[in-house]
């Protein structure tokens, strides 16, 4: 079993980094290992005896430490990320020119899939070095599917952007697009690999599988998934990361049945039938959700079935499963931080198949110039403005006092979209010719046109 444990964690726990450290050295006997007597007691905590049942080996997370910043000096980690053409005809051209295939190509399909606001596009953004998805804390950020490409020496890592699994009802209910429901779906069919991604900072998706995710898995056993716990950088308590992962992968990766076997009862032991009631409710809240009657699919015309593939029994039994205990891989991450993220990135190099690209090496994502700006506008809305958005918007929520509302976001917009588009943006005045407008300082100048897009994007949700 590879085991993966990001630099982070290393840094903040000195009983993870021992495990692997020690998993390393020791390729042949089961061991014991007593860990972190310093990193428990320093926060007042009891130590605890991890008894992993099988090895971890972590390559990419050593090869890091023992090279340390040597590693990152041979240049690779700062190959220039492409950017996106500004026209769309220039864009639409790019997709269609003939992959510059290298001698011995190598690609790879990765779908991120997992609950709402799990962090899926700040995940892509990442791993693609450059901001091209929508983010923001509102979940359903992310619309409908698009796709990255992240072309590195011979190899193409094309990354499927999904929006986040949701329900039927859910859509009915907030009269979200139907692109929720399909898209996700579709778009696994055609990975090679799943990422199922996990926000372990939301105490009710951290110790147990969306149901949607569950589905997904279960309807795609033969693609490869992984298992990533996202936002590690807000757990506090590091060493629960083990219990979520014993959680979420019902002890067993690649095969193997992994042990975590706390010697003395830790403090929050304790508080565990609380939790457990918690996740009873939610379990029970998201079965009534769930129940839906096929009236209910019928509504949605020309969505995809997701459940019509699984029987009534594998359904029920998806529901009282807590974890998938078929993942290839486990890694702990947090998808802000661009170190986490390269061990991760590394992997997916590794895990390519000789194959023919899709795209040119210099395709960043499928996505129109104008969907980049639209996304860009919906992120800066999103983020801003109250919870209830975009219900029950009005353009004075938008404007805000003085104007400083619009401005702020009319500002952030465009720097985001000057660093997709590797331009300072022109203003298009009136009566000027394309090309003739003068190049605008992006935060100033670039205010009034997407001060307009900005509310004319709010009056078209009203
Ligand atoms: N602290 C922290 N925040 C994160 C991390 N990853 C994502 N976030 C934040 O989580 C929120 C949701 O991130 P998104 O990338 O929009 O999540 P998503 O899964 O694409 O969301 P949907 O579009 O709803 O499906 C944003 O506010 C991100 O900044 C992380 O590793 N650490």
């Amino acid at each position: 079993m590879a085991f993966r444990v990001c630099s982070r964690f290393f840094r903040d726990s000195a009983v993870l980094s021992r495990l692997v450290v020690v998993s390393a050295r020791q390729e042949s006997a089961s061991w014991l290992l007593t860990a972190g007597t310093a990193a428990c007691s320093r926060g007042g905590r009891k130590p605890f005896i991890f008894t992993p049942a099988c090895f971890i080996t972590s390559d990419a997370f050593l090869n890091r430490l023992l090279k340390g910043k040597a590693a990152e000096a041979d240049g690779a980690f700062y190959r220039l990320p492409a950017s996106v053409p500004p026209g769309s005809g220039e864009q639409l051209s790019l997709l269609l020119r003939q992959p510059d295939q290298p001698d011995n190509p190598r690609v790879l399909k990765v779908a991120i899939i997992g609950a709402p606001n799990a962090g899926k596009s700040t995940l892509s953004n990442q791993l693609l070095g450059r901001k091209v998805f929508a983010v923001s804390k509102k979940v359903h950020t992310t619309r409908s599917r698009a796709l990255g490409v992240l072309t590195e020496d011979d190899t193409q890592i094309i990354l499927l952007d999904t929006p986040g699994l949701t329900t039927v009802s859910k859509v009915k209910r907030h009269q979200l697009e139907k692109t929720l429901l399909v898209d996700p779906w579709n778009t696994v069919k055609e990975a090679d690999l799943m990422v199922v991604l996990v926000d372990v900072a939301d105490r009710w998706m951290c110790s147990r599988l969306d149901l949607e995710v569950l589905k997904c898995l279960a309807q795609h056993p033969d693609t490869p998934a992984i298992l990533v716990l996202n936002k590690v950088d807000l757990v506090k308590a590091k060493d629960r990361l083990l219990d979520f992962t014993a959680e979420l992968t019902c002890g067993v990766v690649n095969g193997r049945k992994m042990r975590i076997r706390p010697v003395i009862k830790p403090p929050w032991a304790d508080k565990r039938p609380e939790r457990e009631s918690k996740l009873q409710l939610d379990e029970d809240n998201t079965g009534s959700e769930d129940n839906e009657g096929p009236e209910d699919n019928a509504a949605l015309e020309g969505s995809a079935e997701p459940n019509s593939v699984l029987s009534k029994e594998q359904l029920k039994a998806l529901k009282s499963q807590q974890g998938w205990p078929h993942f290839k891989d486990v890694f702990m991450l947090s998808s802000v931080d661009r170190e986490d993220v390269e061990t991760l990135k590394s992997y997916f190099m590794a895990a390519a198949k000789p194959g023919s690209w899709q795209y040119h090496s210099e395709v960043l994502t499928d996505q129109s110039p104008e969907e980049v700006c639209t996304n860009i506008i919906r992120e800066k809305l999103l983020e801003y403005l109250p919870q209830e958005v975009p219900y029950s918007m009005t353009q004075r929520m938008v404007i805000g006092t003085g104007g400083q509302m619009v401005a702020r976001m009319a500002r952030e917009a465009g720097e985001d979209l000057s660093r997709v588009f590797l331009r300072e943006l022109v203003a298009q005045s009136e009566g000027r010719q394309e090309g003739e407008g003068e190049a605008l300082n992006v935060s100033q100048k670039l205010r009034q046109p997407l001060e307009l897009s900005l509310l004319s994007a709010a009056a078209a949700s009203q």
